[in-house]
């Protein structure tokens, strides 16, 4: 029988030793998961920022992966959380999650694991996020009026995803975020905000858990499950799939989106005046990085820069304030016949500062028409015809809510949009290589436009 491994109880004394018998390990195998930021540079070390016991037998990590050259001046590189599971022999149920074998240290010879494939570690994780609580730097609390009942089953999403989740019993859906930033999370603060707001759009936070150390940082939040939900994303593949309009669906999708930012508008500080020419300084900051780091961008980059400079030209267009960030398809979920929105983290890449700053909303509109365009594209042949439909719709929709319409705004609408394909560029590049011709295709069609 597998049996799991009793570690010092509600103590961290000693514990860091761990990763130094599991830094051989972790170093092969954090590289290879779907959330790791720093896939195209190498770890040149790896260190613990704390450890905590969280039941028996699992042991919650901060690490850092640095990617700081040897002997480079310049740190850089980003903080991971991980939940691992520690027993005596191999599971063959969680062969999946399996990790390695430590070979050093008081874990010497126990087979780890990523805990979050094993049920019991997840039935567990619940129990904590039920009652506010503490262990060591971790904090669990709760809304207020939440009443979160026990025993649910848990699942994992094998979706590819950014962060980790658990759902519940079809109740509830933990995301566990992998990649940490200091600071509140834009993805409790905002949904927070919004619930506080009546806006019934989003999800609203039940719990969540954060640590105190090495600085705040949100860790995990539980929101209500939408059972029977289906992501923009597959929805509008299947239209493709189909030969069926997806018009209606755009339209809705442009009135939810105008919700959710009108909403949003009242829920932080009052916009502010959008100051294009910072804006667009930033976009063609951005964009050099971008052609740095993928060659295929470069010869575009005097056209794509055009977009930009016109930006920087254009007085007029809606004020800045919070908004998604990072709105695609996949963040989009109907169910009974509504549209929700779902993870307003913003772009992963970005840092966080940024994320939580006041922004155009055509930034959101931008990310939503690109969108329309990578569903049209993963079918051959292209159906561009299906795109310029359903992005008529989706503005349309959004000017019938928000009082006025992203078509108008050309400047900004295709500075938004060249600025969200170079990003859309890197984030290929980097995760999915394969789907890099997919924004390429509109980084060429974008330089060349002349309007
Ligand atoms: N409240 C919810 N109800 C139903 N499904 C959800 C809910 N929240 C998220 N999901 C599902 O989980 C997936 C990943 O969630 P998301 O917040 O986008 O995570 P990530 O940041 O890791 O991409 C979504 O695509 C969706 O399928
Ligand atoms: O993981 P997140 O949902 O936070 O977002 C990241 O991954 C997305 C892909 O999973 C990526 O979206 C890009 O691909 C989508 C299709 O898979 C497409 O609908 C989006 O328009 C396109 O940007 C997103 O950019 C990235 O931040």
């Amino acid at each position: 029988m597998t049996k799991t491994v009793d570690l010092p109880r509600g103590t961290t004394a000693g514990l860091d030793r761990p990763l130094v018998s599991l830094g051989g390990l972790l170093r092969d195998w954090l590289p290879r998961q779907r959330w790791f930021a720093g896939k195209d540079r190498p770890v040149t070390e790896l260190s613990v920022l704390s450890v905590t016991e969280l039941f028996p037998g699992c042991l919650h990590l901060l690490v850092h992966a640095d990617h700081s050259p040897h002997g480079g001046t310049t740190p850089s590189g980003d903080c991971y959380q991980l939940l691992l599971g520690v027993r005596e022999h191999r599971a063959p149920s969680l062969e999946r999650a399996y990790i390695g074998r430590a070979e050093k240290g008081p874990l010497a010879g126990l087979a780890v694991y990523d805990a979050l494939h094993d049920p019991h570690a997840a039935e567990l994780l619940l129990e904590r996020l039920r009652i506010p609580g503490t262990a060591g730097p971790l904090r669990f609390e709760t809304a207020p009026d939440a009443r979160i009942p026990g025993g649910l089953a848990p699942r994992l999403l094998d979706a590819e995803q950014s962060n980790s989740s658990l759902v519940y019993g079809d109740s509830y859906i933990l995301k566990v975020f992998r990649r940490i930033q200091p600071g509140v999370n834009p993805d409790l603060e905002v949904p927070g905000a919004l619930a506080a707001q009546g806006c019934a759009r989003v999800p609203a936070p039940v719990a969540w858990f954060r640590t105190t150390e090495p600085s705040q940082a949100t860790l995990g939040v539980l929101q209500p499950f939408l059972p029977g939900a289906a992501d923009g994303w597959t929805l509008a593949l299947r239209a493709l799939a189909a030969g069926d309009d997806f018009t209606t669906e755009a339209h809705e999708l442009g009135r939810a989106t105008a919700d959710v930012h009108l909403a949003l508008g009242s829920a932080f500080p009052p916009a502010v005046h959008d100051d294009h020419g910072r804006t667009a300084e930033a976009m063609s900051v951005r964009l050099d990085a971008a052609a740095h780091a993928v060659p295929a961008l470069r010869p575009f980059v005097p056209g794509l820069r055009g977009a930009f400079d016109a930006l920087a030209g254009c007085d007029t267009g809606p004020l800045a304030q919070r908004i998604h960030g990072d709105l695609h398809l996949g963040q989009v979920l109907r169910a009974d016949h509504e549209w929700f929105v779902i993870d307003f983290e913003g772009e992963p890449s970005r840092p966080l500062a940024e994320r939580r700053s006041a922004q155009s909303p055509v930034r959101d509109v931008a990310g939503m028409l690109r969108s329309f365009d990578y569903a049209a594209r993963q079918r051959r042949p292209w159906r561009p015809e299906w795109a310029r439909r359903c992005r008529e719709a989706y503005c349309a929709g959004y000017a019938a809510r928000a009082g006025w319409d992203p078509r108008k705004k050309h400047a900004l609408l295709r500075a938004h949009e060249t600025d969200r394909a170079v990003y859309e560029v890197v984030y290929e590049a980097r995760h999915r290589p394969a789907w890099l011709p997919v924004p390429m295709a509109a980084i060429e069609r974008l330089a060349r436009w002349r309007g």
